[in-house]
């Protein structure tokens, strides 16, 4: 017989991984999902927006909490502070669900998890704040917008003021919003397998809604599938899953036939892959070296060009902070995507906001110095060096581009390009400079 599952205490599970491992959350969270497969996907999908929305959530759910208990969110017992959480998240955010079921499940979580004792202190501060839920006291934007902007949107404060330097107030808002609202998956369609229109018809007979992306020919956005990795069109390497603003950097890329194109930290390989296509569209596949730090960073690249069937991606282990002698004055591309601090992507990856900090942030810009210094020598002359990051920070992008093109020789090509998650447009925040070689 098949045990009803607590999809609560699934949750519950969830967060206390995520706060006792070292690994990020959406990989707690997929692997939890994929351990429950066999539920309805209006289950899993409870799971996910519960487990999720509590990580995004989190700072503006602890200033409800201490508004209205008399023990503050810190001094709680850790189990007792994420059922707390937990509950609040629906009562905010689930409209499907009665405060009344959030409040009982949660007490009686409590009293499961050995806090019987404790059950009457949950209890009053969820029926508190569910009264009160429609008179909540944010910060005045007027008066303190950092402060109202962290709150609302869960974002530490020092991010709000770094960005603040670099942007309007009413521009960080937008980011803001925009990694709050519905993420969108987008496709990369393999060209070497199908036409466009080809990938399009079977993901529709897999009953996979299928949108077209404005200026990308070879995009689409996809939904109402239930596990990517168990469409047949998926399987079958007919596509490969892409933020837009991934592609529009293969965009600017713009490899032509025949290139020889160094990716030195391209795990797993989604611009690699952009680049090789593209020079197979264009009759003339040359050659992409794709490299990373370990075999198993190397082992993601190969897993997709293998799905894929691309065959003019060779890989290889390499620290790409060493230098490649044999490479020196050879690349008509590097692809230079470097490691960084990720703030561009927190509308998917929430945890970053709480691990950064402005020492590794710091740390990151030294280490993009080293690794671009190396590696924008192997341009050959009039060759470009694609520099980009998925961060949204100016001495990580524009003041390491400007550093290179000095240090180095390099000219800008065209303006820099720091996208950012606007409205509605599910994007990710992500920097982009084409550097050419004297
Ligand atoms: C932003 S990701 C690259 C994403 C990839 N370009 C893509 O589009 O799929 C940065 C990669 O740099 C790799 N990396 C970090 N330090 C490195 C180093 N010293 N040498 C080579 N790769 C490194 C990381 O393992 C990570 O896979």
């Amino acid at each position: 017989m098949c045990m009803e599952v607590n999809l609560r205490a699934v949750v519950l599970d969830i967060l206390e991984e995520i706060e006792s491992n070292n690994e990020f959350s959406h990989i707690i969270i997929n692997n939890a999902l994929l351990k429950y497969q066999y539920l309805d996907k209006s289950k899993r999908s409870f799971i996910n927006k519960l487990s999720l929305g509590i990580i995004e959530s989190q700072i503006e759910l602890d200033y409800i909490i201490n508004k209205y208990s008399k023990t503050p969110v810190k001094k709680m017992k850790p189990v007792i502070r994420r059922i707390v959480r937990m509950g609040v998240y629906q009562i905010i955010y689930m409209d499907n669900v009665p405060d009344s079921a959030a409040c009982n499940e949660a007490v009686k979580l409590a009293v499961k998890r050995g806090f019987a004792g404790l059950k009457g202190f949950v209890n009053g501060v969820l029926r508190n704040i569910s009264r009160n839920k429609d008179n909540i006291e944010y910060p005045d934007y007027n008066k303190s917008p950092y402060e109202y902007l962290s709150v609302k949107y869960s974002m530490p404060m020092w991010i709000i003021e770094l960005w603040s330097g670099q942007m309007s107030i009413d521009t960080v808002k937008s980011v803001l919003e925009g990694m709050k609202c519905e993420k969108k998956t987008y496709i990369r369609c393999n060209t070497s397998k199908a036409s466009r229109e080809q990938i399009k018809e079977l993901l529709q007979r897999e009953n996979v809604t299928v949108k077209e992306v404005e200026n990308i020919p070879y995009a689409y956005e996809i939904s109402d599938y239930d596990y990517i990795a168990g469409l047949k069109s998926f399987q079958d390497g007919m596509y490969q899953i892409q933020d837009i603003s991934s592609m529009l950097a293969g965009e600017y890329t713009a490899p032509k036939a025949g290139d020889t194109i160094v990716d030195v930290c391209g795990a797993p390989g989604g611009k690699s892959i952009n680049a090789a296509l593209k020079m197979s569209e264009q009759g003339d596949c040359g050659r992409v070296i794709a490299r990373d730090l370990s075999d198993y960073k190397v082992a993601l690249i190969d897993e997709n060009i293998k799905r894929l069937n691309i065959t003019n991606i060779q890989t290889q282990v390499y620290d790409a902070l060493d230098c490649d002698e044999s490479l020196i004055n050879k690349a008509d591309i590097v692809i230079a995507d470097l490691p960084c601090s990720g703030l561009g992507i927190i509308g998917r990856k929430p945890d970053i906001k709480y691990n950064a900090s402005p020492e590794k942030l710091q740390s990151l810009v030294d280490l993009q110095r080293d690794i671009l210094k190396v590696v924008s020598r192997y341009v050959k002359s009039g060759g470009v060096l694609m520099y980009s990051t998925c961060t949204i920070n100016r001495a990580e992008n524009e003041d390491n581009a400007d550093w290179i093109c000095k240090e180095s020789g390099f000219t800008k090509d065209g303006e820099y390009h720091q996208l950012l998650p606007a409205n509605n447009s599910g994007m990710d925040g992500f920097f982009v400079a084409r550097l050419i070689k004297s």
